[in-house]
């Protein structure tokens, strides 16, 4: 896996499913990161071919419910990323995913509350010791490439420090989110202090942080120096936002989604909750479209309300020929 002038869709839970990586793909991402899974949940699975789509599923044990789903076509490209908090629990999770995917990356960024008590996401940006125990642990016993994601501390020095000692465990990669914990999105990322910390490193940084727009892309890794940038709301908002063509408008964009959401049989939660943050960015949930998207309860009901049901209809019918042969 390069790393080198990478636009790289990054890791975004509930969105992050294959349908939103295959259309950033298609648009220009280089590099795709699904949404993060707890080591926990992972290891609650077991790998199965899902002969109907072509696609391989990590499902819950004794239940259908597909924690993770990836297919060939994004295999050199796609990073799985997990929360967690030890090192031997790391490792026997990631070697569940290894052989299916380009990456192995650990969110040491995460906020939530959730993420916090258990030890993991941001919480590890105080434990260089763990840090360190798990990114050694995973690098030594797995031929897969590992990266992780930070944000920023308090003191630029301080990220810097933290930084060389994740580039000693010999990650390929440090994603770098430039705001601190307490931030919110809305404040501007500091694309200064992801700077200070490409300055101090010889691994490729990928700058992440306020890229909305396809020149941005530049922008950042003028500012920062890193090797490549990542992009988060901008791509759940617009995933063509990677094409060097400039955005494709919005509702186009949206229908392809559906159409991927429906060709990859997503999560209708997923295709929901990804399709409601895209309505809130550019309209409003409590109009007729919005208030129809939440109403929806399956594919189906997606597939009539954006006028796909010929594309649901044809996809169901292949589907069925291959289930009968
Ligand atoms: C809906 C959503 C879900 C996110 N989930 C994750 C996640 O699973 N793992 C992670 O490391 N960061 C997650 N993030 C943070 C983004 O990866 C990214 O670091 C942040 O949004 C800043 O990038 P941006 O300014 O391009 O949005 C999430 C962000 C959003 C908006």
């Amino acid at each position: 896996m390069e790393y080198e002038n990478k636009h790289v869709l990054a890791p975004m839970v509930r969105v992050g499913t294959l349908p939103l990586r295959l259309l950033a793909a298609q648009y220009g991402a280089d590099i795709t990161y699904g949404e993060e899974i707890i080591d926990h949940k992972l290891l609650k699975c077991e790998r199965r071919i899902n002969e109907r789509i072509a696609s391989t599923d990590f499902v819950e044990k004794g239940t259908e419910n597909v924690v993770f789903r990836t297919c060939k076509l994004e295999r050199d490209h796609v990073v799985f990323q997990m929360g967690t908090s030890d090192a031997v629990r790391a490792l026997h999770a990631a070697e569940i995913v290894c052989k299916d995917v380009a990456a192995v990356d650990i969110n040491m960024g995460c906020p939530r509350s959730f993420s916090l008590s258990g030890g993991m996401g941001a919480a590890l940006l105080n434990k260089p010791e763990l840090i360190h125990d798990i990114l050694t642990t995973l690098k030594r016993n797995m031929d897969t490439p590992v990266t992780c994601k930070i944000r920023l501390l308090k003191h630029s020095h301080d990220t810097v420090e933290l930084a060389r000692r994740i580039e000693k465990t010999g990650v390929s990669a440090l994603a770098v989110h430039g705001r601190r914990v307490s931030d919110r999105p809305r404040d501007p990322a500091k694309w200064d202090e992801i700077a200070d910390i490409v300055a101090a490193l010889s691994i490729p940084v990928i700058a992440n942080g306020d890229v909305f727009e396809y020149d941005d892309f530049q922008y950042i890794k003028v500012a920062t120096g890193a090797s490549s940038v990542m992009v988060a709301r901008g791509a759940l908002w617009n995933a063509s936002i990677f094409s060097s063509e400039g955005k494709v408008p919005w509702e186009d964009v949206k229908r392809e989604y559906i159409r991927k959401s429906i060709l990859w049989d997503n999560d209708v939660k997923s295709t929901k909750h990804s399709l409601k943050e895209m309505i809130m960015h550019y309209s409003c949930l409590e109009l007729p479209e919005g208030k129809a998207v939440i109403k929806s309860e399956t594919l189906a009901d997606l597939a009539r309300l954006y006028g796909e049901q010929e594309y649901y209809q044809r996809v169901k019918k292949t589907r069925f020929q291959v289930d009968v042969d």
